[in-house]
C-alpha cells in the first residue's frame, strides 16, 4: 500500500494510453469526418501505452528516452493539451508548461500582448499580469522586441518569453520540455537557478536529453521506451541503465518510418 496521502499526489495517471490517427491517403481525414460513422479511415498509432505513475508534491521528475519514444506526448497529456485515448488522469494544482505555452503564442501579436494572453491562459487575472509585467519583461530579457510581433522572434527568444511567463504565474507544477536547450548559456543558467529555487516548494516535470541536467535537477527519473515506462527510480540508476541500453541498441531508423507497420507486425 502506498504511504502517500491523496493530497500529496499532484499527478496520478492510471493505464494512460494515447493513440494518434494516421491516414494512409491525404483525403482520408475528410472521408473520416464525413463517413466516420460507417467505417474508420485511419489506423491508430499507439504512442503511449499503459502508463501508470504517481507524482508527489515537491518531486522533480526527469523523463528520458530516445527520440520519438513519447516523452513530449506524455507531458502534453498531463498538461491537458491533448486528451488521452485510454486510462485516467488526475492533476492537482496549477500547471505552467513552458514549451507548450510558447507553441500557443499568436505569431501576429507582440510579446507584450502574448504575455497578457499567456498569463490569462495560465490562470492570472489581467491586473496580476499587468502588475508583474515589468518583472516578466526583465526576466525574458528580449528588450525592445517585447513590442514586436512574435513571428519576428528567434526560437530562443520565444522560449525566453514563455519561460518568463511560466516563472511568474506561481504554478504548483512546472513542465519543462527541452525548453532550455534552445536558450543561450546565460539564459540556461538563469533558468536553472530559477528552477533550483522553484524546486524548494514546487513540483517539476522535466524532459531532457541532457543527463547532466537530469542528474542535477531531478529526484526521480522515468525512462520511456516505445510509449511505456521501462524503468524508474533514482536518476543515477536509471541513467546508467539507459546508457547501457543505448550502447547495445542500434540506431533504429524504422522507429520513425514505420511505427504503424511495426505495431501491425506485432499484431497490435
Ligand atoms: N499529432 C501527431 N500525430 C501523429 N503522430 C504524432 C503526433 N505527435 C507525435 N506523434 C508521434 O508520436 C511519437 C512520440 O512523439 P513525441 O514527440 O512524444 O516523442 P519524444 O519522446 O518527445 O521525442 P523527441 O525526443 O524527439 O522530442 C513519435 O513517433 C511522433 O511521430
Amino acid at each position: 500500500m502506498s504511504s502517500s496521502t491523496s493530497s500529496e499526489i499532484v499527478v496520478e495517471a492510471k493505464n494512460l494510453g494515447k493513440a494518434f490517427q494516421l491516414y494512409a491517403h491525404r483525403n482520408d481525414w475528410l472521408k473520416q469526418v464525413l463517413l466516420g460513422w460507417w467505417k474508420a479511415y485511419f489506423k491508430p498509432f499507439w504512442v503511449l501505452r499503459d502508463i501508470s505513475l504517481e507524482v508527489k508534491k515537491g518531486e522533480s521528475i526527469g523523463i528520458l528516452g530516445r527520440n520519438g519514444c513519447g516523452k513530449s506526448t506524455l507531458l502534453q497529456v498531463i498538461c491537458g493539451m491533448t486528451l488521452p485515448s485510454h486510462g485516467e488522469l488526475r492533476v492537482n494544482g496549477r500547471i505552467a508548461p513552458v514549451l507548450a505555452l510558447g507553441s500557443t503564442f499568436d505569431m501576429e501579436l507582440s510579446g507584450r500582448e502574448n504575455v497578457l494572453i499567456g498569463g490569462a491562459v495560465l490562470g492570472l487575472k489581467r491586473s496580476e499580469v499587468l502588475r508583474k509585467f515589468d518583472s516578466i519583461a526583465e526576466f525574458a530579457g528580449i528588450g525592445e522586441y517585447m513590442d514586436q510581433p512574435v513571428k519576428h522572434y528567434s526560437m530562443g527568444m520565444r522560449t525566453r518569453l514563455a519561460f518568463s511567463i511560466c516563472a511568474h504565474v506561481e504554478a504548483e507544477i512546472l513542465v519543462v520540455d527541452e525548453a532550455l536547450s534552445v536558450g543561450d548559456a546565460a539564459f540556461q543558467r538563469k533558468c536553472l537557478d530559477w528552477i533550483d529555487n522553484f524546486r524548494k516548494t514546487g513540483t517539476l516535470l522535466f524532459v531532457s536529453h541532457s543527463m547532466a541536467e537530469v542528474r542535477r535537477l531531478c529526484t526521480r527519473a522515468i525512462w520511456i521506451e516505445e510509449g511505456r515506462i521501462r524503468e524508474q527510480g533514482d536518476p543515477n540508476d536509471v541513467i546508467r541503465s539507459y546508457h547501457r541500453a543505448l550502447l547495445v541498441e542500434k540506431d533504429d531508423v524504422q522507429r520513425f518510418s514505420s511505427g504503424n507497420a511495426k505495431q501491425a507486425a506485432a499484431g497490435e
